[in-house]
């Protein structure tokens, strides 16, 4: 696909990311730390998302949510996997929002990653020997991130909390 503005951030597109499909591209350097979207999100209750939703697409976009899952609409389902994410985000529960911020500064034309976390229901393209061997590509249930409740070392929830100020250290 050509790579196609977005309405509401005129410095990121989305575009073509071979292997792993659409993602989503800077444009500009970025600081660290910088608030680069905020999703709202539609909530699947639980009991709805494990008869209906888990069965469908839908099960390789969603977070998961307190009291069931959600389909963070906009940029948020659009950001691609890394180990080593440039790009963390925050649930705001709350609001029934996500809240996505660099984590490093971020070069011109830099592909925006998240960290799904350590179950990855795909062979991870951005990692040669899980490519190779496709070793994830299994059982491990969809939903792209932990639950908050539950984190993960290698999730970002336990890495950094911009937003409330409560931790903002890098550190695992
Ligand atoms: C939340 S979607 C991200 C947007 C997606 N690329 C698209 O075009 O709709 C998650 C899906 O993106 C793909 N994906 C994300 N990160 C990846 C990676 N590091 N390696 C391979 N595929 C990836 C997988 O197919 C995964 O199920």
């Amino acid at each position: 696909m050509e790579p196609v503005r977005l309405f509401n951030q005129s410095t990121l597109q989305i575009q073509n990311c071979g292997a792993k499909g659409r993602g989503i591209v800077t444009t500009v350097a970025i600081p660290t730390r910088t608030v680069i979207d905020i999703s709202p999100i539609l909530l699947f209750p639980s009991e709805e998302y494990s008869t209906h939703g888990q069965h469908t697409h839908l099960d390789h976009y969603t977070y998961r949510w307190k009291g069931g899952m959600a389909l963070a609409l906009g940029l948020g389902s659009m950001f691609n996997h890394s180990r080593t994410p440039n790009v963390g985000f925050q649930r705001d529960i709350n609001n029934g929002l996500i809240r996505y911020s660099t984590l490093r500064e971020i070069d011109v034309g830099e592909e925006l990653c998240i960290s799904y976390g350590p179950n990855l229901w795909f062979p991870d393209m951005e990692d040669p020997q899980d490519h190779n061997n496709g070793s994830n590509n299994g059982e491990a249930s969809k939903g792209v991130v932990s639950d908050s409740e539950d984190e993960t070392a290698e999730s970002f929830f336990s890495r950094i909390q911009l937003s409330d100020g409560e931790d903002d250290d890098d550190s695992v």
